[in-house]
């Protein structure tokens, strides 16, 4: 297989081998993820889903494997080409690891200003926009300890918006909160995901939001995809015996 990215592929991963120790967690993994599209990754605990944001964060380095992301190479590459690449992805965490110590605009604000260069008033135009379109346009003067986890959660997400990225990494960001905060959270991806065109790869447990959300589902085991395809297909007719196993664990 080329390890060239077709035009429509945003993301792709090529025979991506990762190990910690002896632990082989990600196994000559080959997957892409089309410009646009939602793909969500599931798949049992430990099996790797994880990692693979992280790879893509640069938080970890593979062993073996070529990782693209919109035509530019994450590895193997050199700094300077891997900090262009990383600049079209952002990423929302378990934890939200806001700034304490700044308000609410300014944590949207900072990066923009710091890494883009943006003004600053272009910047605060701009985050006033993203937290409204995350339900806190009232909540900019704010510190983030006087807010809730799921408020938190949002302004993580504005934050990430803030920096423009063509993709949207969601490392299983509502499974910190407390319940009655969940769907608060996942309504405002999944107006993110209906009213832009941004690319989202998520990891998550919410197999409801999996379904609503995904054009693709990816199922994950020991570190491979067993199997792929709509949330229609995945949910209801899977074809693995591992994917009907996980299942019927989770739903
Ligand atoms: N920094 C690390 N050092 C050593 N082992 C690690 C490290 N990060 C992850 N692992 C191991 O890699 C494997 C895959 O972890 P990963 O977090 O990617 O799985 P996951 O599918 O996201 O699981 P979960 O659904 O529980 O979050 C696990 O066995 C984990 O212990």
């Amino acid at each position: 297989m080329s390890a060239d990215p077709t035009p429509h592929e945003l993301i792709r991963f090529d025979n991506v081998t990762k190990r910690f120790g002896d632990n082989t967690v990600l196994d000559n993994l080959c997957f892409s993820v089309e410009t646009g599209k939602h793909v969500t990754l599931i798949g049992p605990s430990g099996s790797g889903k994880t990692t693979i944001l992280r790879l893509l964060m640069t938080l970890v380095k593979p062993d073996e494997g070529v990782i693209s992301v919109n035509g530019g190479r994450l590895f193997p590459a050199d700094e300077k080409e891997v900090r262009e690449v990383r600049k079209n992805i952002g990423m929302v965490f378990q934890q939200f690891n806001l700034f304490p110590h700044m308000n609410v605009l300014r944590n949207v604000t900072e990066a923009p200003v710091r890494v883009l260069g943006m003004s600053k008033d272009e910047a605060a135009e701009r985050a006033k926009g993203l937290l409204d379109l995350v339900g806190l346009g009232d909540k900019q003067d704010m510190r983030p300890t006087q807010l809730s986890g799921g408020q938190q959660q949002r302004v993580a997400i504005a934050r990430a918006l803030a920096m423009r990225p063509q993709v949207l990494l969601l490392d299983e960001v509502t499974s910190a909160l407390d319940p009655e905060l969940v769907a608060g959270v996942l309504d405002v991806l999944r107006d993110i995901a209906r009213t832009t065109d941004i690319t989202m790869l998520c990891v998550t447990h919410e197999m409801n939001f999996a379904r609503d959300i995904s054009d693709d589902v990816l199922m994950f085991d020991a570190g491979r995809v067993i199997e792929s395809g709509s949330p229609e297909k995945i949910f209801s007719d899977p074809e693995h015996e591992r994917t009907r196993e996980f299942l019927g664990a989770v739903l």
